[in-house]
């Protein structure tokens, strides 16, 4: 069999491959156009969140058995279209959960802390220890939307904190939480009592503004938000309107709307602009959440073992 990877992954995969004598290929962030060019003669595609598998990169893969996707996500892929294809799709869910959870308290922290704009500060040659009066996690309510593998790992670390923990999950019962210092609630108290939300859900049509105007203006005065799941879930518009208005305390984003890197980068160094980056109290990172090397090489694990359940292998 052939493999094509089109992403930068862990050398966990390519080793696993050749013990399976299975020859691979990279062409490192091709766009969806340039994949169905190249796609006819692989049997497997491994992949994160770039780029879009749309109708015409499956149609051209003619010989596709499965894609392995080393990411939690799946919604760069038409999943509808590769089902009628028979074209099955692995991903890695959990494997990165430590790694996204890590950012998440390192992003409540730098907002609270007000690290950035601090060091902006001093590089531009002022040291004012005064300005920057911060606030501490302790006693804070964390709100966690969505408790699959990160939002439970957010929790624990949120617990260590000894933040009060709430998350809200449509999927899960309050015997699911296994938890004790967890409080399964409403997305309603979730967004009316957290100083902290932060959110752990794929982007669907349910979830997509799923922070708008409305829910925005109850939450809590200088709440802040953390996005490190998907762009859309968010309301940018609102986001900006709230924190301008002083009525959020701030936002810190590890994916926008707009972002090109999750499905459809081409190239690297990819020029982005965003109204929000005018705001001091919006802090941004380009979807790092999963990029750690103990992440990727635990992704390359679970990658090569589905390979190998899922082959026979
Ligand atoms: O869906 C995911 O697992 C994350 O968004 C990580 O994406 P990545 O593979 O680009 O790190």
């Amino acid at each position: 069999m052939k493999a094509l990877m089109v992403d930068y992954m862990s050398e966990v995969i390519d080793e696993g491959l050749k013990d399976l004598g299975i020859e691979l290929d990279k062409e490192m962030l091709p766009t969806s156009e340039r994949l169905a060019s190249i796609i006819a003669p692989y049997d497997i595609l491994i992949m994160r969140v770039d780029p879009f598998i749309n109708k015409e990169v499956l149609d051209a893969a003619t010989n596709l058995k499965a894609i392995f996707v080393g990411s939690t996500g799946t919604n760069h892929i038409d999943k509808e279209y590769a089902n009628e294809k028979n074209i099955p799709i692995f991903n890695s869910p959990g494997q990165n959960a430590n790694a996204v959870a890590e950012l998440v308290i390192a992003k409540v922290l730098d907002l609270y802390r007000n690290t950035v704009q601090a060091q902006n500060e001093v590089k531009g040659g002022i040291w004012n220890k005064y300005r920057w009066i911060g606030r501490e996690m302790r006693n804070k309510t964390m709100g966690i939307i969505g408790f699959g593998a990160i939002g439970r790992r957010v929790a624990e670390f949120a617990n260590v904190f000894h933040m009060n923990v709430i998350a809200y999950d449509p999927f899960l019962k309050p015997e699911d939480i296994k938890q004790e210092y967890v409080k399964l609630t409403t997305l309603d108290e979730v967004i009316e009592n957290s100083d902290v939300v932060t959110l752990h859900v794929p982007l669907t049509p349910d979830t997509k503004d799923m922070f708008n105007d409305e829910s925005m203006a109850r939450m809590k005065d200088g709440a802040i938000i953390i996005n490190a799941a998907r762009g859309g879930i968010v309301n940018e518009e609102a986001l900006y309107k709230y924190i301008k208005n002083g009525k959020l305390g701030g936002a810190n984003l590890d994916t926008i709307s707009n972002e090109l890197g999750s499905g459809g980068l081409d190239t690297m160094d990819v020029p982005v602009e965003s109204p929000l980056f005018e705001l001091d109290r919006v802090y941004v990172t380009p979807h790092i959440g999963g990029s750690t090397i103990d992440a990727q090489d635990d992704i390359g694990a679970v990658v090569i073992n589905n390979l190998k359940t899922h082959f026979n292998l």
